[in-house]
């Protein structure tokens, strides 16, 4: 799910690698139509899904009215995507949109390799249980939960102390408030390590990525807050840590190629060979670490706060969130606008917990509403 975006495609490429052993019997994009018919000319799949019905029209025009498999448009088609039998669904359609489908996917008991982290922030606790119930499995494709995934083979559950996750910094971890105010998109889309989608990318110079990846973790592994630590590290060659009782800290380290942990989310528990650029030790020289500050980069401190919440308000947070970076990448407001709205729809929010996916739909719908009515009245704070 979401085979035209960067995990996607590298998802296809971790399949063309260990093929004929896997193959694809679905595949789900969004609006990019000729990469799409690319990917079902190579990877022939029994069922392909859209996100509109123009985007249908473009892909039966591309195939000169002749599709190879059946397709479907909008939710209900990315859902029937999710219900094709298969040993593994790759979750990487971007936002809140990945909700249904994904739920979808573990109701049929699939593995779900996991990389749409806005699943688990606005319906952890529904979806952890739905895991659960239904004999499912996640499988974190996220680099920072892969690292803590492996790193948790070396000891038992109960031994460990706490969770190191690690950010890069993204490109402003040296500006002051000043500099943030005047920053462009085009500076919030170079990120220093890492290439990827457009709305992560700007996520990751905020910190909300690092949030956001904090309340993935609490669900992704039971832990509380408190044992939760963000760990700067310019570098991105750690990964993340796992801390135990007696001191040791047992951490992942690899290139910055999502192929690995997509890799592994493909072969866990075996290791397959992946042949791609390896760690130069010597030539990198030196790993560093910072603290992150929370007053430059106030995302962070909102997903804590959010996270230890609970209830609605990590739904709340994902959604305002989702609106203010697309607000954000279409130019409509400022950057420090985008935790600004953030935390104006934190504050005035007071949903019931949800106890259905639905009811989580719902209150991602409601949030989305109230921040393009705050977009649009104005009122954002003007020193920026
Ligand atoms: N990139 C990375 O390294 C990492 C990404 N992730 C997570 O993985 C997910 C995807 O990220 P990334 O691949 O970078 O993002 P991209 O923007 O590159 O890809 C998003 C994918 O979702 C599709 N899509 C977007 N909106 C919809 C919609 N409403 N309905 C159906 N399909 C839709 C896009 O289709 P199209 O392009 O055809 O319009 C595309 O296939 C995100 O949740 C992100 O947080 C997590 C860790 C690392
Ligand atoms: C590759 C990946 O997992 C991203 O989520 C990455 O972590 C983003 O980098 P930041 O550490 O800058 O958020
Ligand atoms: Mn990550």
């Amino acid at each position: 799910m979401g085979s035209t975006g960067v995990i996607g495609c590298n998802s296809l490429d971790v399949v063309r690698r260990l093929s004929p052993a896997w193959q694809v019997v679905a595949l789900s994009a969004g609006k990019n139509m000729r990469l799409l018919k690319q990917q079902i000319d190579e990877f022939a799949p029994q069922y392909v899904s859209v996100q509109d019905e123009h985007s249908r029209q473009e892909l039966i025009q591309l195939f000169h009215g002749r599709l190879p498999c059946d397709v479907g448009v909008g939710q209900a088609g990315l859902e029937e995507a999710a219900s094709v039998p298969a040993h593994l669904v790759i979750s990487a359609v971007l936002g809140a949109a990945g909700i249904a489908p994904t739920w979808r996917a573990i109701s049929q008991g699939a593995v779900v390799g996991l990389a749409n982290k806005e699943t688990l922030v606005a319906a952890g606790d529904l979806i952890m249980e739905h895991v659960s119930v239904n004999g499912s499995s996640l499988v974190p494709v996220d680099s920072e939960h892969s690292a803590i995934f492996q790193a948790l083979l070396a000891g038992k559950r109960q031994e460990v102390e706490s969770f190191y996750i690690t950010a890069s910094g993204g490109p402003f971890r040296t500006y002051s408030v000043q500099q943030l105010k005047s920053v462009t998109l085009e500076q919030a889309l170079q990120h220093p390590t890492w290439k990827m989608g457009a709305k992560i990318t700007v996520d990751s110079s905020t910190l909300m990525n690092k949030g956001l990846e904090v309340i993935e973790a609490h669900h992704l592994f039971s832990a509380p807050y408190d044992k939760i630590k963000v760990l700067v590290h310019p570098q991105s060659i750690i990964h993340s840590m796992v801390e135990y009782v007696d001191g040791s800290i047992v951490a992942q380290l690899g290139n910055h190629d999502m192929r690995l942990p997509i890799q592994y989310a493909f072969t866990y528990p075996a290791r397959v060979k992946l042949d791609l650029e390896r760690i130069d030790f010597v030539k990198l020289r030196q790993l560093t670490f910072e603290e992150p500050d929370l007053e430059r980069f106030p995302a962070l401190r909102l997903a804590y706060e959010a996270g230890r919440a609970g209830g609605a308000m990590p739904c709340v947070l994902n959604a305002a969130n989702e609106v203010a970076v697309q607000a954000f990448l279409e130019q409509r407001i400022g950057y420090l606008h985008i935790a600004e709205i953030v935390e104006r729809l934190l504050q005035s929010s007071d949903y019931a917990v949800p106890r259905s996916i639905s009811d989580a739909l719902h209150i991602d719908e409601d949030v989305r509403r109230r921040a393009w009515l705050l977009i649009q009245k104005e009122e954002l704070g003007q020193d920026v």
